[in-house]
């Protein structure tokens, strides 16, 4: 199996990208949607929210109100750092979960939609990575007009992630969303025919996936041979 990290920064176009995507029939595994899922209302996430941040961070039907913990941690790194510390967990195993999901369908390619997947160090797991990135400038006419916030919240958002300058540089693969969305599909096309070919051996054996093949088969060939059976 093949995963695929679809990363960048916030309103560069990583959903537009996982669109294209599942629009062209690929899974995708979206960490924005497992995010809002381990902190429905009642789960243990939630309650650690409920614990760390207040009770007046709950809107009246009891959800988390988002708009204020999102004013609250993008304004505070250590008030960030802390949220991030409480569901990093729970995060990254409903990820592994939805992941695992989609490997029991027996699907080939899934590609996991992230936008914190360097600073999670999930890069480690995912073949190739693909960094859509965008002009700095665009990027934040984007994020305003999309989200309606003000220019200090965009930059405020925009600085709690790694510079996407750096991300690109760590890239297997570059998407520029900085033109019309036209340019972006034809690039996509490329990417596509990409990731859809088969792991070479090379990059099996740098992938995880591959390790722990190797670890799998190793301990089954020991197995068989303690059993006299090789
Ligand atoms: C702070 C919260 C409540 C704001 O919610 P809101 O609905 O306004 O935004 P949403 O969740 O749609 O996120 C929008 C974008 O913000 C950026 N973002 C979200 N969380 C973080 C974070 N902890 N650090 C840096 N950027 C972040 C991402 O680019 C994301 O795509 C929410 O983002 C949250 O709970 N974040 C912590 C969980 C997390 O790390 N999510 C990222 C998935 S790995
Ligand atoms: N090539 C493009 N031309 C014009 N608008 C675009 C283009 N690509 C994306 N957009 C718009 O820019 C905004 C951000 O795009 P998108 O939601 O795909 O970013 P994202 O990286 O998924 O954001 P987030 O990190 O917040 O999840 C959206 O309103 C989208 O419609």
């Amino acid at each position: 199996m093949r995963l695929v990290g679809l990363t960048g920064g916030i309103a560069s176009g990583k959903s537009t990208i996982s669109n294209l995507f599942r629009d062209s029939g690929v899974p995708i595994v979206d960490a924005d949607v497992v995010a809002r899922d381990v902190v429905q209302k009642g789960t243990r996430g939630w309650k650690k929210i409920v614990k760390a941040f207040g009770n007046d961070i709950l809107l009246e039907n009891g959800e988390i109100n988002r708009a204020l913990l999102g004013q609250i941690v993008f304004s505070d790194p250590s008030k960030r750092q802390l949220l991030n510390r409480l569901l990093a967990p729970h995060i990254s195993s409903g990820i592994v979960w939805e992941i695992a999901k989609l490997w029991m369908k027996g699907c080939k390619v899934i590609i996991l939609d992230i936008p914190l997947l360097f600073e999670t160090k999930m890069d480690r797991w995912t073949n190739p990575v693909i960094v859509v990135w965008v002009d700095p400038k665009v990027q934040i006419e984007r994020l305003i007009s999309r989200d309606g916030c003000s220019e200090e919240q965009a930059r405020n958002r925009i600085n709690a992630q790694l510079a996407l300058d750096w991300k690109k540089s760590e890239a297997d693969i570059v998407i520029d969303n900085s033109g019309s969305l036209d340019d972006t599909k034809q690039q996509f096309q490329e990417v596509l025919t990409k990731v859809s070919e088969p792991l070479t051996w090379k990059e099996r054996l740098r992938s995880r996936d591959g390790l722990i093949s190797v670890v799998v088969c190793t301990a089954v060939g020991i197995l068989l041979a303690q059993k006299n059976l090789l």
